[in-house]
């Protein structure tokens, strides 16, 4: 277990809007904490209030916007995230070394940041033929781990295939935020590299990020409470 393991599952709240959110969290006891995490679609929808909400009823956020521009224009949009008060936000690993720690002057030490390597939906042969990058993609995977870590970021996102690897040619604290998660049986859908929550844990990531087993399923809470107990238990 790292220095920054979570033991909740982070809830990927992708959602059309607030009401949809908030039909969602009521399922849930009133005193339940989560880790929920915010995407481009909720985000786009509900906007900056969203964050504010989850906040004042006591839960984590990630805010998962993915920034990928020039280092000026990103670190300008950090220092409006800033002031959001989320827990964890981040950006791509290609948009290179410059623009990630002009991301993290932007944040000002307000926010965890952390970089995407290879998205969970690309597989290697994707990789190959369409970014034309002809390393393996678990090589791709450590050269952006290496590249975040040089800027000074805090860990990355990657698939759990990668973190034992990742954690090697870096260190054990450098975290690995991993989704792609997906309990024996649950449709995979469109992500490419994916481990069970157990698997994921044996193999050390810090954090899995959980979406549509637990938002799609007939009894949500129930699905999320199976996953944590799977995710918690080694
Ligand atoms: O940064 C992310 O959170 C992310 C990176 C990545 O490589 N793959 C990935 O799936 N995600 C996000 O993690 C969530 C996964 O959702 P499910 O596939 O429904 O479990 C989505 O909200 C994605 O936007």
């Amino acid at each position: 277990m790292g220095k920054y393991t979570e033991n909740r599952p982070v809830i990927a709240m992708d959602f059309a809007g607030m009401d949809e959110v908030k039909s969602f969290l009521s399922k849930f006891e009133i005193d339940e904490q989560l880790y929920l995490k915010v995407g481009m679609e909720l985000f786009y929808a509900a906007g900056p209030d969203i964050v504010k909400y989850m906040k004042s009823l006591g839960h984590d956020v990630f805010l998962d916007l993915k920034l990928h521009d020039i280092p000026n224009t990103v670190k300008s949009a950090m220092k409006v995230i800033r002031h959001l008060g989320v827990d964890l936000t981040n950006v791509h690993a290609a948009g290179g070394v410059e623009m990630m720690s002009e991301a993290l002057d932007g944040l000002a030490g307000t926010t965890q940041l952390i970089a995407v390597t290879q998205l969970t939906s690309t597989s290697e042969q994707q990789m190959h033929d369409f970014q034309n990058i002809q390393s393996s993609l678990t090589d791709s995977v450590i050269h952006y781990a290496k590249k975040t870590q040089e800027a000074g970021l805090a860990g990355v996102v990657c698939s759990a295939q990668e973190v034992a690897m990742i954690k090697q040619a870096t260190t054990s604290e450098f975290i690995c935020l991993t989704p792609g998660i997906r309990p024996l049986g649950a449709a995979v859908g469109d992500q490419k590299r994916v481990m069970t929550p157990s698997q994921a844990r044996a193999i050390g990531s810090d954090f899995i990020v959980v979406g549509r087993p637990i938002t799609q399923a007939s009894e949500p809470v129930s699905a999320y409470q199976k996953i944590r107990k799977e995710w918690a238990s080694l």
